[in-house]
């Protein structure tokens, strides 16, 4: 593999290609031009119209002395754009505001309103004259007025006070008898069919009456059939045979609950009784009747855990004790290239510093240790203080976090945020994570880079008791970290309004697009209170973006940038890695020999295929004697939580997992990865050796390689070690270029389709790729 991180610097971008590259200037040499891009080239592909700027970027410009809105966070940014006003100018707007002139005015002077005593100049509909209206008339019923009635078609009186009625008159005619002078509802001669008229009766097709009056019952044969049994001459409630035909049940109690069966309608389902509200998993009643619809009960009726986890420390030392201290490599994140796409690219940041962010921060910054921002830190600070939408692909470990909540934070600060507490809550930022545990580190770090600030970071997740996490966020929250599921149950509940979004940031994005997440996370984009795109700004980071799910993502922003550094999608240069070959029923043994022979005391989180698998080892590691735990998705909450603990307070050094741990957690001290079984999805694997390694540390990832389960995804992964320089072992190679071998192609394409490269989808034309990949089927993570 490539020794560190110089391998992966890339050339800067020719003039003349797309894309900006930012080179730091330290370590090459070479010092960027002063001044922003040197000219723009549209680029249009088959997707969207995208301007892509190019050309390199200019020296640096300290954020205060930029004369461009968007690189410049100072306050007169945020007085200038639409965010800028203070919150508490949202307070003093309209509402308190007398409105003139609408309905609600209330003086009966010049503003015209409708109400008071007084008159407008509207004329009252009975005798037309001004000052009243015509429920109040004082001369109704005695002419006047130029309107007709409608049954004597003589004026001053309207049909309803007809003195005529039914005496003829008026030019309109019955629809019953078709005779003038009275209504169809007042119609002395409804059924005998005497009238006559061209219009015909739905039953039985014959002229003279209308279907509600039919002689024939439904017994006559119109041309029209029987919604149940598809028989003409009837309608289906007189349906003879009361069901039938191939017409299904679709709505019983509610639309979500329904039996689909056929031969009934939704009021006559026999399973109506049967069907469990999905609130409370109680029969009986329609999860909008539902009586306790903050239940704790499973789906299958057994007790739902009652789990109340304990919120985030709020003491400072162990707040900022948390997190990765950088290693050894760090040094080398200078000589990372930084690729930055789209149009009218903002000014990327040097140090925190120059970025002009509050003092706070700057404070909550120093505390957690951080010196220098990372490359995805120094182009995504910049891109969303610019108020820019976006998509962030840096390989793992490379501080991705900090750089959407530090930016994010520096707005709301100087912005202002609402003081509130209430039954419905509007926060300004919402962050969705594919894990529990992932969420739970986010919100660690947004309370670390909030602290001694007024603003209120609430997480919500699965597996724990719903009123608790109710009440908390009622207390007042200004970012929600959130998982899917949890989120869209709270905005079914009605516990959060989003009209006051700025921001929605997903992490692990690809992930949060593909088939398991993405309508929960379609559902939250497309809530009614939610700002549009555009007006509110999307987020997304991840170190894998593959080019099927930027097309998905694209849906959600508006004239993004694309952040990307290194080898994009790649693996971390810091992870050395190793392929051992090995049968499936070896794996055991291997694995005992591995954790005797390079972990013994280390830590290691060893990854596996399915649950089954993961109790299974990890019951047989105990039984040889070797601290381990588990964490997947069938686990209660309570013991994924207390594994994770254990495992990072050095109780256990064996975490064994399923891939529900495999993004975004970031432990300290682990040495290794052990993939037991390889994932089917290369992307998982980025991710998975991704858990060692972090922030310039050392790591090594061990993987048993099964020809015969992972054999066929072969050339994907040699094309990955290759592209992320990586050691690529000897019979992997063989196998994929020997003779009649299997061959590989460097953007060869993952199990869904589109090639797992993160690199812009626009600079190159590319077509969105097939359908999204499906979620592993057996795990529920959040
Ligand atoms: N500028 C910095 N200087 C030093 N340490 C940093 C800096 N930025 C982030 N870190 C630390 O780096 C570690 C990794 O950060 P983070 O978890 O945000 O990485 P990531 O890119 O999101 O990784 P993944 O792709 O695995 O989710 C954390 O412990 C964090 O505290």
């Amino acid at each position: 593999m490539g020794d560190d991180w110089d391998d992966v610097v890339t050339t800067a971008p020719a003039r003349g290609s797309s894309g900006v590259s930012w080179n730091d200037n330290n370590n090459t040499g070479v010092k960027p031009p002063a001044g922003r891009g040197r000219g723009t080239a549209t680029i249009t592909n088959q997707m969207s119209n995208v301007k892509v700027s190019e050309g390199e970027w200019g020296e640096p410009v300290k954020a205060a002395s930029t004369s461009n809105g968007w690189g410049a966070p100072k306050t007169s940014a945020a007085s200038s754009d639409d965010w800028g006003t203070p919150k508490t100018s949202q307070f003093n707007d309209a509402d308190d505001q007398p409105r003139g002139g609408g309905w609600g005015s209330s003086g009966g002077g010049g503003g015209g309103g409708f109400k008071g005593a007084g008159g407008g100049s509207r004329a009252c509909h009975k005798c037309q004259q001004e000052g009243h209206m015509a429920r109040d008339c004082p001369n109704a019923g005695s002419g006047g007025g130029s309107r007709a009635c409608h049954k004597c078609q003589q004026e001053g009186h309207m049909a309803r006070d007809c003195p005529n009625a039914g005496s003829g008159g008026g030019s309109r005619a019955c629809h019953k008898c078709q005779e003038e002078g009275h209504m169809a509802r007042d119609c002395p001669n409804p059924s005998s069919g005497g009238g006559g008229g061209d219009r015909t009766c739905h039953k039985c097709g014959e002229a003279g009456h209308i279907s509600r009056d039919c002689p024939t019952g439904g017994g006559g044969g119109g041309p029209r059939t029987c919604n149940k049994c598809g028989e003409e001459g009837h309608m289906s409630r007189a349906c003879p045979q009361g069901g039938g035909g191939d017409n299904k049940c679709y709505t019983v109690c509610t639309t979500n609950n329904h039996c689909k069966g056929d031969g009934h309608i939704s009021k006559d389902c026999p399973l109506a009784g049967e069907i469990k509200c999905f609130k409370c998993h109680e029969t009986g009643h329609s999860p909008r009747e539902c009586p306790n619809p903050f239940s704790d009960k499973t789906e299958d009726g057994k007790d739902r855990e009652q789990y109340v986890p304990v919120d985030c420390t709020s003491s400072e030392k162990d707040l900022f004790e948390a997190g990765i201290n950088s290693g050894e490599n760090f040094k080398n994140f200078d000589k990372i290239a930084l690729q930055v796409t789209g149009s009218d690219v903002p000014q990327y940041i040097t140090s925190f510093e120059d970025a002009g962010l509050r003092t706070l921060l700057l404070d909550n910054i120093k505390k957690a240790g951080y010196v220098k921002p990372t490359p995805v830190q120094k182009g995504s600070i910049a891109v969303i203080l610019a108020k820019r939408d976006l998509i962030a692909c840096a390989v793992t470990g490379s501080g991705k976090t900090a750089a959407y909540l530090v930016p994010v934070m520096n707005i709301l600060l100087e912005q202002g945020v609402a003081p509130s507490h209430g039954m419905v809550q509007k926060p300004e930022v919402v962050i969705v994570a594919p894990t529990r545990e992932l969420a739970i580190q986010i919100h660690r770090e947004a309370c670390k880079f909030a602290y001694n600030s007024v603003l209120k970071s609430v997480i919500i997740y699965g597996g724990t008791v719903t009123s608790h996490q109710r009440s908390n966020v009622q207390a007042g929250c200004n970012i929600l970290v959130a998982t899917a599921g949890r989120l869209k149950d709270f905005l079914e509940r009605g516990v959060f309004d989003f009209s006051c979004v700025k921001f929605l940031i997903l992490d692990e994005a690809d992930r949060m697009l593909d088939m398991g997440f993405g309508p929960d996370i379609e559902k939250i984009a497309a809530h009614p209170t939610m700002p549009p795109k555009g007006v509110r700004r999307t987020c997304m980071f991840s170190a894998t973006f593959p080019e099927e799910v930027q097309a998905l993502a694209a849906g959600y922003m508006e004239d993004y940038i694309f952040v990307t550094t290194g080898t994009v999608g790649g693996t971390n240069p810091d992870v050395d890695q190793v392929f051992h070959q090995c049968q499936r029923n070896e794996k055991r043994t291997k694995l005992m020999e591995i954790l005797n022979d390079e972990v013994r005391e280390k830590k290691a989180i060893v990854f596996v295929e399915s649950k089954k698998t993961a109790d299974f080892v990890a019951a047989f590691l105990c039984n040889n004697s070797i601290q381990a735990t588990s964490i997947h998705g069938d686990r209660l909450q309570s013991q994924r939580e207390t594994a994770l603990r254990e495992f990072k307070q050095g109780v256990r050094n064996v975490l064994v997992a399923t891939n529900v741990a495999a993004r975004g957690l970031d432990i300290a001290g682990v040495d290794f990865v052990v993939n037991y079984d390889l994932p089917a999805d290369l992307e998982e694997y980025v991710h998975r050796v991704g858990r060692t390694g972090r922030v310039g540390n050392l790591g090594r990832s061990i993987s048993l390689f099964d020809e015969e389960k992972d054999g066929p995804n072969a050339g994907k992964l040699v094309s990955l070690l290759t592209k992320s320089n990586a050691d690529v072992p000897a019979f992997l190679q063989a196998m994929v270029s020997g003779v009649g071998g299997m061959g590989y192609d460097f953007n060869a394409p993952s199990e869904g389709g589109g090639g797992f490269a993160s690199r812009d989808m626009r600079r190159f034309g590319d077509k969105p790729g097939g359908a999204a990949r499906p979620t592993e089927a057996e795990e529920s993570w959040d």
